[in-house]
């Protein structure tokens, strides 16, 4: 039986170095390997290519392929492989996340930003992305419809799917009827690598989206640094932070740890209460609900790494939980909305002990491409914008350039900038 009990704090009692203790990321520690790891993964990629593709494939996915793209014919088949009842699933959940997401798309913004001076934002999709498909502990095939509507939305002719092999029929199925015809069994960091160096036969993209382990994770944030490929965000194992408190379920708050305990051994959850016997409960209860969870092994692991907090007031819980910023952030509180005005970070927000993280993972048509590590400090959850880039165009009238001028030309001349000066007044001349 898994012991828990240790793994209550009491914050108030706490030093300054063990509340940053308590506060940081389980795989934090072991990062420098991991980061050698991968760079060597990234190395061989650019060096060796598909040949490098292959053994990697091999080695960490104990699978061969002569091509790493999936034929049309196999991802138009899919859709008689995969039962009705999980196309009418996906049917309601790609149906709320396209309500969601289209009113997302950004209209052309043009101001007058002074007589004759016009400034406007035009928008363009990126060229070719990628889209990562984790598949490591479980395969995400809703994490295909996350990546794939906005990306659709957003106008993205070139979209490259990539999953760890073999890639099972749900996963084709929704490439199929979201129309991606380039879908490539490959996983794990070099699957990054290879989107974001290109070999002989994979292209490279724009800019990589998706989930994924540490492995994929440091792939991504190493990439970003190496080569012209963008990510949209360092979103690592999942977390999830609940404030608690004295009316809240027990059982609903044990539910909601779990569920996201269960992705990866990496995966953190905390609760910050304001009542003891809450705690209690709570651990009372996962032990519990845990007897009723098949395949448990991934949650009894990460389950070392979860947090059990007491705090004395909410107020403080919500200062706690902004120095934590989780990538989920469930409030079981009373009138949860009233304190929404507390939260500054945090990927996404779970109202009243009606709204359960996995139904924001699945359903409610929010993007649950998430950052974790603590980066929801200045990162945002995957919308339809990150797959678009914004252009600025810029228009005055002549009489708006010879009101300016003399503007411009104290400016520039104050930053010694004496041929931006000239672009200035050889116009002059001509007015
Ligand atoms: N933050 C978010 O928005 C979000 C959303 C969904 C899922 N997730 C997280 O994504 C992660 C998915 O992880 P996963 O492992 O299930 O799938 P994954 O696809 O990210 O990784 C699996 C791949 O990693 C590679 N790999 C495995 N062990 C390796 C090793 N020792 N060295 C090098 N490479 C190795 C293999 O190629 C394997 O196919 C989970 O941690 C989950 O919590 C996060
Ligand atoms: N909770 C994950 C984001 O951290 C998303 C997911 C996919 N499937 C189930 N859950
Ligand atoms: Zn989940």
């Amino acid at each position: 039986m898994l012991n828990i009990n240790k793994n209550i704090f009491y914050w108030n009692i706490l030093t300054k170095k063990e509340k940053i203790h308590v506060l940081s990321r389980p795989h934090i520690n072991s990062n420098k390997n991991i980061k050698e790891l991968v760079f060597k993964i990234i190395d061989n990629v650019k060096k060796h290519g598909d040949l490098a593709l292959h053994s990697y494939n091999l080695e960490f996915d104990n699978f061969k392929c002569k091509s790493f793209y999936i034929s049309r014919k196999k991802i138009d088949n899919s859709s008689n492989l995969v039962s009705k009842k999980f196309k009418d699933a996906i049917s309601i959940a790609l149906s709320n996340i396209n309500n969601f997401h289209s009113k997302q798309i950004l209209s052309d913004l043009i101001v007058e930003t002074y007589p004759g001076v016009y400034c406007k934002h035009i928008y363009r999709p990126i060229q070719s992305v990628g889209l990562y498909v984790p598949k490591g502990n479980h395969p995400l095939v809703s994490t295909a419809l996350m990546l794939s509507i906005p990306a659709k939305l957003a106008g993205c002719h070139n979209i490259t799917l990539c999953s760890p092999p073999p890639i099972s029929n749900e996963i084709l199925y929704i490439a199929k009827i979201l129309k991606i015809y380039t879908v490539l069994q490959l996983g794990g960091a070099h699957s990054i690598a290879a989107l974001a160096l290109g070999t002989e036969t994979v292209k490279f993209v724009d800019k990589i989206f998706g989930p994924g382990n540490i492995f994929v994770t440091e792939a991504k944030l190493q990439v970003s640094q190496c080569s012209l490929t963008s990510i949209d965000m360092p979103a690592g194992p999942s977390e999830m932070l609940v404030i608690a408190d004295d009316l809240s379920n027990p059982a609903f708050i044990a539910s909601d740890l779990l569920s996201q305990a269960e992705h990866s051994q990496n995966s953190q959850v905390i609760l910050l209460c304001t009542k003891n016997f809450i705690v209690k409960n709570v651990i009372k209860e996962i032990q519990k609900q845990l007897l009723l969870i098949p395949n448990k092994n991934i949650i009894l692991h990460s389950l070392k790494n979860s947090r059990f907090i007491v705090v004395n007031s909410l107020k403080e819980c919500f200062k706690i939980s902004n120095l934590y910023s989780p990538e989920h952030l469930i409030l079981h509180i009373k009138n949860s909305k009233n304190f929404l005005k507390y939260i500054n970070n945090a990927g996404s927000v779970f109202l009243g002990k009606w709204t359960p993280g996995a139904a924001g993972d699945y359903i409610t048509g929010a993007n649950h491409v998430l950052p974790t590590y603590g980066y929801a400090n200045s990162y945002s959850s995957l919308r339809v914008s990150d797959f678009q880039k914004i252009i600025t165009v810029q228009k005055m009238t002549k009489i708006a350039l010879q009101s300016l001028s003399k503007s411009i030309a104290t400016l520039s001349l104050m930053e010694g900038m004496n041929a931006h000066n000239q672009s200035i007044v050889t116009r002059i001349k001509f007015l």
